[in-house]
């Protein structure tokens, strides 16, 4: 997939191409959807806006993302876009008025058709909306396709309502609105080095990724990022959490991995939240966070097994 950083940089690039809009913050389903219906037009490429306009308009009250803009990109390139658009967002920018938007898809880029959802709105004080769009779009033989909300299980698919299961550590439900598990990835660094005294060793993940799953205990897929035996996949079980047992204060992600002994120190992981296990809790002896550990493991693999990992 080509990335331009521009629509001085797209040029003629996406003359022709149907063009699907939005910040796709965490390529959900409903997300999934309008790339399909691109897909049944013209060859299909995205425009998205970086950083999140909400973080520059509201910093306050800006969510944390799903997906940083290079997870967001890897996952429209899997889903077969030849081209994104990654429009920088200001405050300047922000006071884009709609005609010139609309200019901008239309007469800069040349695109024949635009996806969007049925809330699509855009321009300064959102003031364009699909019916402004679809004029703008007819005066120049071209065509807005609307795809309508994807519910899943009678749930809207949406960007927020993956975020609030994530901090809920709600991670299968995720899952669901996703279409494939919440993942963040990190660097192995070393923590205090008693996961392997007590008999499981423990990849403390240090991540950039902004949202991490609620505190406690989760079955998860590891999969090696980058050095040797990329793309190997292990399952594993992870805490998230302070490690009240040994009074801890600082919340951490570690990831035990299964059926594997060897040096992760550096190592870049991608850890995906399959289940929620239970919550972090504070046992009177390590005896006794050990043999829970065991049932954790146990409890993963068999998670593990039934989502085919
Ligand atoms: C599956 C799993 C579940 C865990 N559950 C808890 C827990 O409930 N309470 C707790 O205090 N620590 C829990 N831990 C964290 C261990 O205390 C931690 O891995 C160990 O102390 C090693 O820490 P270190 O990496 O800082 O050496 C869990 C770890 C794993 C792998
Ligand atoms: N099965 C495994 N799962 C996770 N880490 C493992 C495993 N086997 C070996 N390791 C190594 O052990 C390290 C963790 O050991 P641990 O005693 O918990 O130390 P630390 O507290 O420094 O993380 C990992 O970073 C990795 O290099």
């Amino acid at each position: 997939m080509k990335v331009f950083h521009s629509v001085a940089e797209a040029g003629r690039a996406l003359i022709g191409r149907a063009l699907a809009l939005g910040n796709f913050d965490g390529v959900h389903v409903g997300h999934q959807a309008l790339f399909a219906e691109a897909r049944r037009h013209a060859p299909p490429a995205a425009f998205t806006f970086n950083p999140h306009p909400g973080k520059v308009l509201q910093p306050d009250l800006a969510p944390k993302l799903i997906t940083l803009l290079p997870r967001r990109l890897e996952l429209l390139a899997s889903l077969g876009l030849e081209a994104t658009v990654v429009q920088s967002f200001s405050r300047d920018y922000a006071r884009t008025v709609p005609a010139d938007f609309e200019a901008t898809l239309f007469d800069a880029l040349g695109v024949a058709h635009v996806v969007v959802g049925s809330d699509f709105t855009y321009g300064a004080a959102r003031a364009g909306t699909v019916d402004t769009l679809r004029e703008a779009a007819g005066r120049r033989g071209a065509k807005v396709h609307v795809v309508a909300p994807v519910t899943v299980d009678g749930v809207v698919a949406s960007s927020s309502r993956v975020r609030e299961y994530i901090l809920e550590g709600r991670v299968s439900a995720a899952c669901r609105l996703l279409g494939r598990p919440f993942d963040l990835d990190g660097m192995v660094v070393a923590g205090a080095g008693r996961g392997r005294t007590i008999g499981f060793p423990t990849a403390n993940v240090d991540t950039q990724n902004e949202l991490r799953p609620a505190p406690g205990v989760y079955a998860i897929r590891v999969r090696l990022v980058g050095g040797e035996s990329v793309g190997t996949w292990y399952g594993g079980a992870a805490n998230i959490g302070i490690k009240p047992t040994f009074g801890g204060t600082e919340v951490t992600i570690e990831a035990h991995l299964l059926d594997f002994a060897g040096d992760l120190y550096g190592r870049e992981l991608r850890v995906e939240f399959l289940e929620r296990l239970r919550p972090e809790q504070r046992f009177g002896s390590v005896a006794e966070l050990t043999g829970q550990i065991k049932r954790d493991v146990e409890a993963a693999r068999t998670v593990i097994a039934r989502t085919g990992a």
